[in-house]
């Protein structure tokens, strides 16, 4: 069974028509890139599985969206549950303004649990499964807003690790970072992978081409192509694709 499911999924803003008939299957621990040219609804589609689009006013969707064979649209979840499975990372790292400890300890606070012990194993071995731990372990009391770029969207990393999700989803984690703590990301989405299933959205070809085990090109809210992600780039199926993976358009 595929870990991640979608079938025939439209989504409208409004008038706009930006998901068109979207099926695709997303298997357990893998790492799945999203590629396409701006506007044509990669991050949307990223969005369907969490159920962030539920916060847009005038979002419609259509369609199934499976997890684990659930669809999560159609029956009667608890989002806020569901959500705790799904872990996210912005493009932009955003720390709470509170020292590195209270950021990886905040979702397993806001659940509730609040013995010590627990809390302290949790924070270094999620610090440590974001490859942060070395780094930060004398400091765990500073405020999260001091570390580098880099280290912060690391720390975001070990925030949403902490509450145990089985999918991370990444809206272009490393955009807004230095080739140094970008090789860091794609490290530790490599280490990760053994016990998460990984979804990236990512701008960067070389990037989807390292990182992934496979590949889904979008364009004008349509999947075009996906398919493993060498094929994607050295023989893929569709022209729009040779097009755009060799930078002729986008
Ligand atoms: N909240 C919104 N309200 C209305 N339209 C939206 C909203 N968010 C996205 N859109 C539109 O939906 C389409 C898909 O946008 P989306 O952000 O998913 O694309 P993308 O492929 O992720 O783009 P980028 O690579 O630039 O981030 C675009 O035409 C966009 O303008």
């Amino acid at each position: 069974m595929n870990k991640l499911e979608a079938k025939d999924v439209n989504l409208h803003y409004g008038e706009k028509h930006a998901l068109k008939g979207i099926s695709m299957g997303i298997k357990a621990n893998s790492v799945t890139a999203f590629i396409g040219p701006s506007g044509c609804g990669k991050s949307t589609f990223l969005r369907c599985f969490n159920r962030m689009n539920d916060l847009i006013d005038n979002c419609r969707v259509e369609g199934e969206i499976l997890i684990d064979g659930r669809d999560i649209y159609k029956n009667r979840i608890n989002v806020v549950d569901h959500r705790k499975k799904i872990g996210m990372v912005f493009q932009k790292p955003n720390p709470f303004p509170k020292s590195i400890y209270e950021n990886v300890a905040y979702g397993l606070r806001i659940n509730g649990i609040s013995h010590k012990k627990y809390l302290d194993e949790t924070v270094e071995k999620s610090l440590r499964q974001a490859a942060l731990w070395d780094e930060v372990k004398d400091d765990l009391k500073k405020s999260a807003l001091a570390l580098s770029g880099g280290q912060q969207q690391r720390l975001c990393i070990a925030r949403t690790l902490a509450v145990e999700p089985s999918v991370i989803l990444m809206d272009e984690p490393a955009s807004a970072l230095d080739p140094i703590s970008t090789a860091k990301i794609e490290e530790l989405i490599h280490d990760l992978k053994d016990r998460y299933t990984i979804v990236i959205v990512t701008h960067n070809m070389q990037q989807a081409a390292r990182v992934s085990d496979n590949t889904a090109f979008f364009y004008l809210g349509e999947l075009i192509e996906y398919d493993e992600t060498s094929n994607i780039f050295t023989n893929p199926a569709k022209e729009a694709t040779q097009n755009y993976v060799t930078g002729r358009f986008g």
